[in-house]
């Protein structure tokens, strides 16, 4: 089942962000959302995934198939790393923590509590957390943010196998993860600025 986005017109803090957007995601292809700072690529993928309202547009394809790993990854620090896979397993209705902590090699973290882990261990156990969703829309925003090279390598590796496995993922990132993917330069749709109500006052 493909994510179909048409014509979407998004906004935050009540300023629109982003409009006449539209792109579909095929199951075992990824997207890379591409755009300056501040273009709104956080925005779209909170509206995809449900945070927030569209101002207007259709998003089709997403309910109940959404995995988002966002800037917080949302990790418990009083729970070890092997109970906040089988937390999260739990949630979503799944089962098989193990491909998870091999993906991420987190065996040997594994009962290490979360709130003890590096910036970069943190990162591999949210990550880690899409493999137990068992969600096949990935939408990740700037997910190797604090990986090493090794790290970047093992999620990409991760993207790969979800992708063979029939899932999709819609990626912002600035860097080059090496993957076979299409690239969403966002600012191309960037957002007319709302027209000023008291004109004169605008150069006041
Ligand atoms: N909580 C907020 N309240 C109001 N405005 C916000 C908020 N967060 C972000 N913005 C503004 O919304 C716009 C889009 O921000 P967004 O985070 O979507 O950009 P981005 O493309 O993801 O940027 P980056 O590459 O820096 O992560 C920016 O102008 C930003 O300043």
């Amino acid at each position: 089942m493909n994510l179909n986005v048409s014509d979407l017109a998004i906004s935050r803090g009540g300023l629109p962000v982003l409009e006449g957007l539209s792109f579909v995601l095929e199951p075992g292809r990824a997207l890379i959302l591409r755009g300056p700072n501040g273009i709104g690529k956080t925005t779209l993928l909170r509206t995809l995934a449900g945070l927030q309202p569209p101002l207007s547009g259709r998003i089709e394809g997403a309910e109940e198939r959404i995995a988002y790993a966002a800037h917080s990854d949302g990790i418990k620090p009083t729970l070890t790393v092997t109970e906040n896979l089988r937390f999260w397993a739990s949630v979503f209705g799944t089962r098989d923590i193990a491909p998870a902590l091999d993906a991420f090699a987190l065996n040997d973290l594994a009962d290490r509590f979360a709130g003890n882990l590096s910036a970069g261990q943190k990162r591999r156990l949210g990550l880690a957390r899409l493999l137990v969703t068992g969600r096949p829309v990935w939408i990740l925003d700037e997910p190797t943010v604090s990986l090493d090279r090794d790290a970047v390598a093992l999620f990409a590796d991760a993207v790969r196998a979800h992708l063979g496995q029939g899932g999709s993922a819609l990626i912002a990132t600035h860097i080059d993860l090496g993957l076979a993917a299409e690239v969403l330069e966002v600012g191309t749709f960037k957002a007319a600025p709302p027209p000023l109500e008291d004109f004169d006052g605008g150069f006041l």
